[in-house]
């Protein structure tokens, strides 16, 4: 099965960033002109012939798609097919299954070419500094708004903003989900009346691509019947679709004994692209263990020349306490008078009792063996000796969600949950809990110990990827006397390092008021903006176009 292909012309190889673009003079094209104003965008160059970076922000995977075609043939921005060169999916995608040999794997892919540079005068010295402006495509499974289970969505939906505002061409392709309930996310892309046939499920199956331009990238969609279900992204009520990509489904397996495992996409891409971005600096080293790398080790070893980490960083925008519009009380840095009366709100929401110095402790995530929750109910009845109190918010694995009703009406007093999948609900815990807790098995990066520390909710965190490299160790001794760190990155996993950090921080919290206030600024003090990891993947980008191509 080719997953990729990767043959590309000089113009990858010889495109160094300070070079000229090799091919014509460079179009410029204005911020949406992905549209094709009035007309369909023709869609066939394949993402193949571009250089590559697989972003391993998880591990779900998502075939390459077929990339899209320029209208403008003197586009010198990609390199040139052969006029009339076929459909644009002159090859179908091959929707297969992957080893998946832990939990869900989600991925996004991002194809960039160099469109053009120009130098610009920096400082009175008058030096050049160029600038490279990229054309970037992400291929992703979620994109927030429009879709989003958890951070991917995130990611794909705040990183292309930040690269265009950088000055980039971005384009993010991801399905056109319509599931009866959202469907009005989708209500501004028009439809671009190009239609193309992929072979999949046994047939030639049509598929449609929608459009919007919003803030400075253009958003396409991929429409397809088997995108138009109740349900989220991959499942329903009754589970994962049996169509998903990492495994067969039933009718599709050769015998008895066939799992429904399979060709295995994300190690297609790895042995494939040009460079590999993991989501933490911390993960990119762990992937490259035997630990976790889950059987991908060796493989991300041999490929680790070109293996990068960049911490995502959050929309500030839209997490911001003290403008965010799902809170009652907003406070700052320099005001912290909201966020207990956010506490108190958050406390009568739930029904508990309104103790604004009983410490409050939560949790928000996909319940998930990755997310440690097996060790927060393992550690729960010693927890809840404790005077304090817990929410706990999330959706995912049955067995998890039925422990939290029933551990509800255990510790009707101390717990609350909610189960399920709201954002607003995940901002007013954000804001209104002094510790958020993480005990993630593994991390590729996290982004709510991200949004806690940016609401002055003191994150405790297992010390894995991209926990342990956001999150510094409270040091009370550090700065004579005044203190360091941001929360507490316990090691080893277990139930007992994890009530210690705990027990930590609801001692810090009760009996050294100033410290924790330190605690809670420093963190709030963070830069976690877009702009800082785009400027990385800028970086990583002209590598890309410095080295050869990896697989011609
Ligand atoms: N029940 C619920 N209701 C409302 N909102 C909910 C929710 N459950 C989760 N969320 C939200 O979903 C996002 C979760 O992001 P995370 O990065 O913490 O984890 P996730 O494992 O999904 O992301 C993966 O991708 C991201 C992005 O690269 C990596 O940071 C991470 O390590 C990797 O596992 C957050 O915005 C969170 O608030």
């Amino acid at each position: 099965m080719e997953v990729l292909r990767v043959a590309r012309p000089a113009l990858a190889a010889s495109s160094a960033p300070g070079s000229r673009p090799l091919r014509g003079a460079p179009r410029r094209l204005p911020p949406g002109a992905w549209r094709a104003a009035g007309s369909a965008p023709r869609l066939r160059r394949r993402l193949g012939d571009l250089p590559l970076t697989f972003c391993a922000a998880e591990k779900r995977e998502e075939v390459l798609p077929p990339a899209f075609e320029e209208k403008d043939e003197s586009e010198v921005l990609l390199p040139a097919e052969a006029p009339g060169s076929g459909p644009c999916f002159d090859e179908a995608p091959e929707v297969l299954g992957a080893e998946g040999s832990k939990g869900r794997m989600r991925s996004s892919t991002i194809a960039a070419t160099v469109s053009e540079e120009k130098h610009e005068n920096v400082g009175e010295e008058k030096q050049s500094r160029p600038v490279i402006r990229y054309n970037i495509i992400f291929v992703t499974a979620e994109a927030a708004p429009y879709s989003k289970t958890g951070g991917l969505g995130d990611v794909c939906g705040s990183l292309p903003i930040a690269l265009a505002a950088r000055g980039h061409r971005v384009m993010v392709v991801s399905p056109r989900y319509l599931d009866g309930v959202s469907d009005e996310k989708f209500a501004n892309a028009v439809d671009t009346g190009c239609r193309i046939k992929i072979s999949c499920f046994g047939g030639q199956q049509e598929v449609a691509f929608f459009q919007e331009y919003r803030a400075g990238v253009d958003w396409v969609f991929v429409d397809h019947l088997s995108y138009h279900r109740p349900g989220n992204p991959y499942g329903d009520v009754y589970g994962a679709y049996g169509d998903n990509q990492w495994v067969f489904p039933t009718w599709a397996r050769t015998h008895a004994l066939d799992p429904g495992k399979s060709v295995n996409l994300l190690k297609g891409a790895v042995v494939t692209v040009d460079r590999i971005v993991t989501v933490s600096q911390g993960y990119s080293w762990e992937i490259t263990t035997p630990e976790g790398g889950y059987g991908l080790h060796e493989l991300l070893n041999s490929r680790k020349s070109v293996l990068n980490g960049i911490t995502n960083g959050i929309d500030v925008g839209d997490w911001d306490p003290a403008s965010d519009q799902h809170i009652q009380f907003h406070y700052s840095v320099n005001d912290l008078s909201g966020k207990v009366k956010c506490k108190m709100a958050l406390q009568e929401e739930f029904g508990l009792d309104v103790r604004p110095d009983c410490p409050l402790i939560g949790f928000i995530g996909r319940l998930d063996m990755q997310k440690g929750t097996d060790l927060i109910m393992m550690a729960m009845p010693e927890l809840m000796k404790e005077d304090i109190q817990f929410v706990m918010l999330g959706s995912g694995d049955a067995g998890t969600e039925q422990w939290m009703r029933t551990a509800e009406s255990i510790y009707r007093d101390k717990f609350r949950g909610w189960v399920g999948f709201n954002v607003a609900i995940s901002h007013r815990i954000t804001a209104g809990c002094d510790i958020l807790l993480m005990p993630s098995r593994f991390e590729p990066c996290g982004l709510n110990q991200l949004y806690a520390m940016r609401y002055g909710t003191v994150p405790v965190v297992h010390a894995t990827g991209g926990l342990k490299d956001t999150v510094e160790n409270f040091n009370p001794y550090a700065n004579e006397g005044s203190g360091k760190g941001t929360g507490w990155a316990f090691s080893p996993l277990s139930k007992d390092s994890m009530l210690k950090a705990l027990n930590l921080a609801i001692r810090t919290y009760r009996d050294f008021k100033p410290s924790w206030e330190g605690l809670m600024k420093r963190g709030m003090s963070k830069d976690f903006t877009w702009d800082n990891a785009a400027a990385q993947y800028e970086q990583v980008f002209g590598w890309a176009f410095i080295d050869p191509p990896y697989v011609r």
